[in-house]
């Protein structure tokens, strides 16, 4: 590729030298009843840092992403979305990069790595592209749902807070909605992983008619608690559609959460798992909820103290909502 291609306007807009900075924030999806819909952001962010070169492919990765299981090659996911983007746009391969990422969202535990690597990437090849091929927010939507092959943690990734989405002849769309500043997550992380991919694959293909009209209506009674009736949180985290099926391959976290629930905090999975995530109401129950967590976790005659017979260390944190989604900041040299 020559110089000049290299600094085409027309294809990249950014010249060599330019940096393109992502804040991206972790998010819960599902929500409890919300199954590939409902969506949460969490403040917990990774940043990742793209900056043009004039040749080669460098990384320089720290945190969750800096072990042997991310590749560093154009295989690594936020280059894959960062291609998908310039495929969607029309412009070709990707330039010479180097990827700085600092990786706090943990992988594999329900969280939305996965989902905020893609929009990191997307994001990121969007701010590179000239304004004439740069993708709409609905096309980046597009492009970060089918990636991830479901919209619900890349919606509040993308946007912040609290979003709704669904698909519609091949389409995502996602509708943001309020959440009430006294809603406070509390996530217990254990420190095993479930691949996304695999707690798909434990659930079934049909359920009963009474199994979605229950979780229909949780899921409706959850967007009014999250927007203003938090003390309807328990009742409205309730699931039916994919917790139960998931739950031999998390039996600590199913454990967890129904101990907490016991106790009458709104515990569930976050996402497809192994994460617990309990929503709570002001930072009075954060602090009784993170107590009830390490309480049940030392129990030693308690299922979600081992896995796998060992014993399960819990990661406790009391996180916040963003109202902001993923943030990106562009210099050059
Ligand atoms: N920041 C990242 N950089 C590179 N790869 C990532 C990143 N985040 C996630 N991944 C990839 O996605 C996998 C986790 O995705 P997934 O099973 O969907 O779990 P999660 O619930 O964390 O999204 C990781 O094992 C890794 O292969
Ligand atoms: N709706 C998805 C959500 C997966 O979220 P992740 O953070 O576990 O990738 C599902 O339940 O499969």
């Amino acid at each position: 590729m020559s110089e000049a291609h290299l600094n085409d306007p027309a294809r990249h807009g950014a010249p060599v030298g330019t940096t393109v900075t992502v804040e991206v924030p972790a998010s819960t999806g599902n929500v409890g009843p919300g199954f590939d819909s409902l969506g949460l952001a969490l403040e917990c962010r990774d940043t990742v840092r793209l900056t043009r070169l004039s040749s080669g492919l460098e990384f320089d990765l720290h945190g969750e992403a800096a072990g042997g299981g991310v590749p560093r090659t154009h295989e690594h996911l936020v280059l894959r979305a960062m291609q998908a983007a310039y495929d969607a746009a029309g412009a070709g391969s990707l330039p010479p990069l180097r990827l700085e990422a600092h990786n706090v969202i943990p992988h594999g535990r329900g969280m939305g790595s996965s989902a905020s690597a893609v929009v990191a990437g997307v994001l990121a090849a969007n701010a590179f592209l000239s304004a004439a091929s740069r993708l709409t927010p609905d096309e980046v939507l597009q492009v970060c749902s089918r990636l991830e092959g479901h919209p619900d943690n890349v919606a509040p990734t993308l946007l912040g807070g609290l979003t709704v989405s669904y698909e519609e002849e091949g389409r995502f769309h996602s509708v943001p909605v309020s959440v009430h500043p006294d809603v406070v997550p509390v996530v217990a992380v254990p420190d095993f992983e479930v691949a996304t991919a695999m707690a798909r694959g434990l659930l079934p293909d049909t359920v009963a008619h009474r199994t979605a009209a229950v979780n229909a209506g949780r899921a409706a009674l959850l967007v009014s608690a999250l927007g203003g009736r938090p003390e309807l949180l328990l009742p409205a985290t309730f699931d039916l559609l994919h917790q139960p099926y998931r739950a031999q391959a998390m039996a600590p976290s199913a454990e967890l959460m129904t101990r907490l629930r016991e106790r009458g905090h709104a515990a569930l999975i976050s996402g497809a798992g192994p994460t617990v995530l309990t929503l709570v109401n002001g930072a009075e129950e954060a602090e009784r909820a993170a107590a009830a967590i390490h309480e049940i976790a030392e129990d030693t005659a308690s299922p979600a103290h081992s896995y796998r017979g060992q014993p399960v260390s819990w990661r406790v944190q009391i996180l916040q909502v963003p109202r902001e989604g993923a943030k990106v900041t562009v210099s050059t040299q």
